[in-house]
């Protein structure tokens, strides 16, 4: 354990746990919030999200291998562990749990959590692999730390669902908050992978945002979800990016299908989108609602 200005620099699971009976004996509530690193203004929120519901937060930082496939970004995802401890620190965080691999997954590891149906649909038709990653890092970030609650952006609108479900099904006493998508000016979501955009492909990055949110009014106003998703995609080619994987309009807890036509008035939806700008998959969604 390492003390760098105030926060706590905590390595290994034992360290964790010294920590975790410290603060119990303190009287402390536990948060939780978990990134894989590469901070910016979006996992702050969640800190201070964090701060407003428990009187220690602790963050974690670990690259998880098993929710990248092969071909994906794993070995160039940013690492930035120097700056990030200086934005914790400044956000006033208590403590951040930097494990490596085989804390996490013990050689031989034979457990696997899944989140069945929620992980095969939308980001899962795309990225098969990814949600079993999630929910094997995540699982065994809460039998580690075992907090009280756990914060995660609704920018990763699916996963939080996902997260949600796996803590009710295995009756896991951990409360799950969602913590609303922090945007540029232009309205794009933060997001670590946004560094990788020129700035010709930034610029077009934006216009997806913008486009999600035209969509997002125009199901509001009553268009037809049909005739929108349409006009979602034509708006998001002609800002330059492609392939698009989805545009969609689901449930807002269960992600279920809403159909073609109008939004039924007091459904709690939300619109779901991921394309690729260049060799960056953007994703971002927003919510519905028609009263
Ligand atoms: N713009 C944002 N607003 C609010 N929360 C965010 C934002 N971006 C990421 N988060 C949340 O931060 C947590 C950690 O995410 P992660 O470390 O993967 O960052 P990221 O920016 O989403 O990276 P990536 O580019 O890999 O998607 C997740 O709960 C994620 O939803
Ligand atoms: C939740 C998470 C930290 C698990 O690695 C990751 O999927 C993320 O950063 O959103
Ligand atoms: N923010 C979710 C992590 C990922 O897309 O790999």
């Amino acid at each position: 354990m390492s003390k760098n200005n105030t926060i706590t620099v905590l390595k290994t699971p034992s360290e964790l746990r010294d920590w975790r009976i410290e603060q119990i004996r303190l009287g402390n509530t536990i948060g939780f919030v978990p990134t894989m690193g590469a901070l910016h203004a979006g996992h702050i929120s969640l800190v201070e999200e964090a701060k407003r519901h428990s009187s220690s937060v602790i963050v974690s930082i670990f690259v998880n291998p098993t929710q990248f496939a092969p071909h994906e970004d794993f070995d160039s995802y940013p690492r930035t562990m120097d700056e990030d401890l200086e934005k914790l620190t400044s956000a006033g965080c208590h403590a951040v749990y930097c494990p490596v691999a085989k804390d996490l997954y013990p050689e031989g590891n034979c457990t696997q959590v899944y989140v069945e149906n929620l992980s095969k649909i939308l980001e899962g038709e795309h990225r098969p692999h990814f949600f079993g990653g999630v929910t094997n890092i995540v699982s065994r970030l809460f039998t580690h730390v075992a907090p009280d609650i756990a914060v995660f952006g609704e920018k990763d609108y699916q996963q939080l669902q996902i997260i949600k479900r796996m803590t009710l099904d295995l009756g896991m006493q951990i409360k799950v908050i969602g913590a609303k998508t922090m945007r540029e000016p232009d309205g794009l979501a933060m997001s670590s992978r946004n560094r990788y955009l020129s700035p010709e492909d930034r610029e077009k990055a934006g216009k997806f945002a913008q486009a999600l949110r035209k969509a997002a009014q125009a199901i509001e106003n009553g268009s037809l979800i049909s005739t929108t998703i349409d006009q979602a995609i034509q708006d998001i080619s002609a800002a330059g990016l492609g392939p698009i994987d989805y545009v969609a309009v689901r449930d807002a807890s269960s992600l279920e299908d809403l159909g073609t036509d109008t939004l039924k008035k007091g459904v709690d939806a939300r619109i779901l989108t991921a394309a690729w700008m260049g060799k960056t998959r953007l994703i971002d969604n927003l919510p519905l609602s028609r009263n």
